[in-house]
This record gives C-alpha cells, sequence and structure tokens, in this order.
C-alpha cells in the first residue's frame, strides 16, 4: 500500500491551498508550519503576532486585521439574533473564531487547532459558523489509525458524548465516507459489548438498532453489528461468536457506542498498541476545520494540516 501522505501530497501538488493554523503561540505548531512552507505544496497561514513568529511565514493579527469590519458583519449576519455587532467584534479577537471565519469567508481552504485548546474550544466555532453538509445532522470525530501498512478509522472519539442510534448511523455512514476517501476499503463493525445478541440491554440494542438504521441511510454499505471488538477484528473469533456476520474479522471501520468507549479506544490503541493517531478528522462539515489532542507532537500537526487540504479536494 503506497504512503498515505505521498498520495494527498500528490493530490494537493497543484491545488495551492491555505490551511489556517491559529495556535501562532505553540512550538508544535510554528514547527509544523516551518515543515510545510519549506516543502511548498500547502500554504500555512499563522494567526498571531508578526513579531513573535519566523519570518518566513504568513501571518495574520486579528488586532490589526485590515478587513475586520467584513468578519464581523459577516459574523452577525452567520450568528443572526444571536450575536450584537459588540459582541461579534470581541469574540473574533479569539484566535478560533477569527480563524475559522477566515474559513467561512473563504480567505483560507481549512484549519487545524486544538494543540493548545480543548475540542470544546476548537470545534465550537465551526459548529456555530461553517455548519453541517445539507443531509448531515452532526459532525463527528474520527481518527485514521496507522500502523506500518494498517489503516483503520475510528469514530466518534471526539464529538458526540451519548450518542443515539441516529446518531450512531449517521457516524457509520460518514466514517465509511471518511476511509473511502483516504484509501481504505470501508467494512463497518458497530462495536459493543456483545456479539449478535450475546448480551441484551438498552446499550445492546442501541447499537442494533443503529446498524439497521446505517443500512437504511446507505444501501450499500458493508457493516455488521453488535460486534465486540475481538469479534469484528480476528477471524477465528468472528467464526465462534458470529459465523453468520458479513464481516469475519476484517473490519476497517470501527463504530464506538459512546465517546467514553471511542476517546478511551483510539487513546489505547495509540498509546499502547503504538497506532499512529491521525485526527480528529470532523465529518460533515461545509468546509474542513480540524482539531487536534493537547497531547499531539509537531509531526501529528503537520500530517493532520495534509489531511485538512485533502478534504478540503473532496
Ligand atoms: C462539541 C461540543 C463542544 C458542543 O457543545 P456545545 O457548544 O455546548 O453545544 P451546544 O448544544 O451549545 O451547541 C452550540 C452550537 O453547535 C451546534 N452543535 C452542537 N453539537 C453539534 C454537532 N455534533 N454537530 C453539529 N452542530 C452541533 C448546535 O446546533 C449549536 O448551534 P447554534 O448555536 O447555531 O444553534 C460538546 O458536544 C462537547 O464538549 N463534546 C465533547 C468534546 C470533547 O471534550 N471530546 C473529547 C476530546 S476530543
Ligand atoms: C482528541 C482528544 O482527545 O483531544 P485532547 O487530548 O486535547 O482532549
Amino acid at each position: 500500500m503506497a504512503d498515505l501522505f505521498q498520495e494527498i501530497k500528490e493530490k494537493l501538488r497543484d491545488a495551492k491551498l491555505s490551511i489556517i493554523l491559529p495556535e501562532g503561540n505553540d512550538e508544535r505548531i510554528i514547527s509544523a508550519a516551518l515543515k510545510l512552507q519549506e516543502e511548498g505544496i500547502i500554504h500555512p497561514i499563522i494567526i498571531g503576532k508578526k513579531e513573535e513568529v519566523p519570518s518566513a511565514l504568513t501571518v495574520i493579527n486579528p488586532q490589526n486585521y485590515e478587513k475586520m469590519d467584513e468578519l464581523v458583519a459577516a459574523f452577525v449576519e452567520r450568528r443572526k439574533g444571536k450575536v450584537t455587532e459588540e459582541q461579534a467584534q470581541e469574540i473574533l479577537q479569539d484566535v478560533n473564531y477569527f480563524g475559522t471565519m477566515l474559513v467561512y469567508m473563504k480567505k483560507a481552504n481549512g484549519l487545524v487547532s486544538g494543540a493548545a485548546h480543548t475540542t470544546a474550544e476548537t470545534v465550537r466555532p465551526a459548529l456555530q459558523i461553517i455548519k453541517t453538509k445539507p443531509g448531515i445532522s452532526k459532525t463527528s470525530g474520527a481518527f485514521i489509525m496507522v500502523k506500518g501498512e494498517t489503516r483503520y478509522v475510528f469514530a466518534d472519539c471526539a464529538i458526540t458524548i451519548s450518542p443515539t442510534s441516529e446518531d450512531l448511523a449517521e457516524i457509520a455512514v460518514e466514517s465509511a465516507k471518511t476511509a473511502a476517501a483516504f484509501g481504505i476499503k470501508p467494512k463497518v463493525a458497530m462495536l459493543s459489548f456483545s456479539t449478535k445478541g450475546s448480551a441484551q440491554s438498552e446499550e445492546t440494542e442501541k447499537v442494533v438498532r443503529a446498524t439497521e438504521l446505517a443500512k437504511e441511510l446507505d444501501s450499500t454499505i458493508l457493516i455488521e453489528g453488535e460486534l465486540q471488538f475481538d469479534a469484528s477484528i480476528v477471524p477465528a473469533i468472528a467464526a465462534k461468536k458470529a459465523p453468520d456476520a458479513v464481516l469475519q474479522g476484517d473490519a476497517t471501520v470501527f463504530v464506538f457506542p459512546s465517546l467514553e468507549a471511542g476517546n478511551i479506544g483510539y487513546k489505547i490503541a495509540q498509546r499502547l498498541g503504538e497506532f499512529e493517531a491521525i485526527g480528529p478528522i470532523l465529518q460533515g462539515l461545509n468546509a474542513p476545520v480540524n482539531d487536534l489532542s493537547r497531547g499531539c507532537s509537531a509531526e501529528d500537526v503537520y500530517k493532520l494540516a495534509y489531511i485538512t487540504a485533502a478534504q478540503a479536494l473532496i
């Protein structure tokens, strides 16, 4: 399998896309931006103070941005009835709101933040300004998990705290699309603590129903549920626990039944299983805005910037 990032770079080479990095005061961000700038495939734009950022980088400072009036007016319009002009002026001094508005106004193609901000601080501006695509009710956060040639998608690891069956069905369909977009054949496992009725409870029924709803949303989707993780990934265990299942230990997309399970699960695979965790990639938004874990490295920032730019081409 070709290297994921080589594939992405080839696609982006002539696209001339720019990505906003609002956390100009974080050294991991600066280090990633310098590497991106040097490669010259995507153009990083830092939000911060010119005098505090290496001169090789493009910097925009909300405190002296010449088109702030235009941004304020567009923000008041987008948040009609929810913010006044005075409030907008103050809110847009926040680097995440400011950067997200630059994406909304098409002054850049995407945004990556979250190295120094919580997920809520990073994604709330996107939920309020960029919003979900028509037909998508909620965004969700997927990780591409990579180890050698192995690639999986895990979701939702970032956004929906207590998903309903409807939410899980949408997460399954969106995660299958994310997998396909990044060269992974989607085979979706709807995870639970039960395999095909081995336990019965409100929680397991929620996943069974979600599996049915996902098939209604997309009749072409290759999906199985409810499954325990071992039955979704180990063929011998699938043969024992779920011999009639359409997936036989070959799942590639894992949909977790709650944010607790998803967020803990991806971090275990990353920290004990030595998988590289790329994301969270926000699914279903009108333009790509992606979060980082505060535990990220400069390399993680660099890679998520490429993933974000690639999403802008989808
Ligand atoms: C994502 C999160 C911050 C949203 O919470 P919130 O801002 O309090 O949400 P609210 O209900 O106040 O909604 C704010 C706006 O976002 C929208 N929104 C909320 N959740 C959304 C979702 N999943 N998808 C799309 N829009 C959403 C609302 O419709 C609302 O829009 P409006 O102001 O235009 O009406 C919250 O769900 C959260 O904290 N999730 C967990 C994040 C986390 O810590 N993850 C672990 C680390 S990755
Ligand atoms: C994705 C995630 O868990 O983010 P953080 O580690 O910043 O909470």
